[in-house]
């Protein structure tokens, strides 16, 4: 029997929390023979309400969980924490815009930093889901100075999963078949979803469309505005295709990602593509032996690099927004 990993999620009577919590305790994170502790961190309100997650995780008598903690202290629930799933944070709602939340939500990630910094694992690997994903998880970053950047990455997943499935659906594949995906950038409108390296059964998925304006008009905004979409559909913000890509970005992180194939993950830049050091942006990576690493050499036209330099001068407006929350 392996060791039990711990992972912390926050929020974790939420919405996203309520898709995500079943899924790791069932091993569909971290694999069908890896046992979890699940270290559970909400608000005190909202405690009453975790219990009773709590209570139906005890009533699926998951074989691979071995213990659980229900906290309102963050250095309680990132104590000795393997993975941590920071997710709880206020969501958006009809017409805002995700950096609207970074006043509201800022605040929470200075906290956790500094509480992960002191009592989580030193290998701990951070995902935030909580937006605006990619400042908060700088915010968190450069709170917790003791711990490596690398460890801090931003959910660009979601972005990355929905793109997938519009070329797909416009090739008429099977998402199975389309590979080399890439969303630059920040998880906002101005994220920059780049068909132009995806394959589609190896084959070029811009020479298969050979279509700019369904591109420009079509594919790109349809990904950019995806989550205003579902909040309009819905009422309420995504959160079971959330869940799920946090659950797939863990999984790709620490198992691997697929040979031929590479992700899209939010991760301060080590200065490839220009993207300045530290910057939490979106990038092609792969993954191995629990490292991710970015996936170098891909052409960037002008068109792409317009888009490129768009999101990155929103991701570093977010920064000096929030500079009197970074340590
Ligand atoms: N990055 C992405 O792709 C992506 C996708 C979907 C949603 N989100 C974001 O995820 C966040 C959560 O969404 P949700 O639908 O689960 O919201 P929700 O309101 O249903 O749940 C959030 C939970 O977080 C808790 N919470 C608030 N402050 C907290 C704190 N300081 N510590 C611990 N818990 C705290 C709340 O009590 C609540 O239970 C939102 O910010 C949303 O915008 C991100
Ligand atoms: O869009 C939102 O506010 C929620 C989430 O970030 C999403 O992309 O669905």
């Amino acid at each position: 029997m392996k060791k039990p990993v711990r992972v912390a999620v926050t929020g974790a009577a939420g919405q996203i929390g309520y898709s995500l919590l079943f899924r790791i305790a069932s091993g569909e994170m971290l694999g069908k023979d890896q046992p979890v502790i699940l270290q559970l961190l909400e608000i005190t309100p909202s405690l009453p309400a975790l219990k009773g997650v709590v209570m139906e995780l005890d009533d699926c008598a998951f074989p691979l969980l071995q213990g659980i903690v229900q906290t309102d202290d963050a250095k309680v629930a990132f104590k000795d924490a393997d993975i941590a799933l920071l997710v709880g944070a206020r969501p958006r709602s009809k017409g805002m815009e995700r950096k609207d939340l970074l006043e509201a939500n800022g605040a929470i990630f200075t906290a956790q930093g500094r509480a992960l910094n002191e009592v989580a694992s030193r290998d701990v690997k951070v995902l935030v889901v909580g937006n605006p994903a990619n400042t908060n998880a700088y915010i968190a970053m450069k709170n917790a100075p003791d711990l490596p950047a690398g460890n801090f990455t931003a959910m660009m997943r979601l972005d990355h999963n929905r793109a997938l499935t519009q070329i797909a659906q416009k090739t008429g594949n099977a998402v199975t078949a389309v590979k080399k995906m890439t969303i630059w950038g920040n998880h906002s409108a101005t994220q920059y979803p780049d068909l132009f390296s995806v394959e589609v059964d190896g084959k070029s998925a811009a020479g298969l469309i050979n279509d700019q304006t369904w591109i420009e008009s079509d594919f790109i905004p349809t990904v950019q505005k995806r989550g205003a979409a579902i909040i309009e559909a819905r009422g309420l913000s995504s959160a079971a295709s959330a869940a799920n890509a946090a659950i797939e970005h863990i999984r790709d992180w620490v198992l691997g990602t697929q040979e031929g194939d590479w992700v899209t993950m939010g991760i301060p830049s080590d200065g490839s593509y220009g993207i300045p050091e530290g910057v939490m942006f979106g990038f092609p990576v792969t993954c191995k032996n629990g490292k991710y690493e970015i996936v170098k050499g891909l052409t960037i036209s002008e068109f792409s690099r317009g888009r490129i330099d768009a999101t990155l001068k929103e991701l570093e407006e977010e920064r000096d927004a929030v500079k009197h929350l970074l340590n």
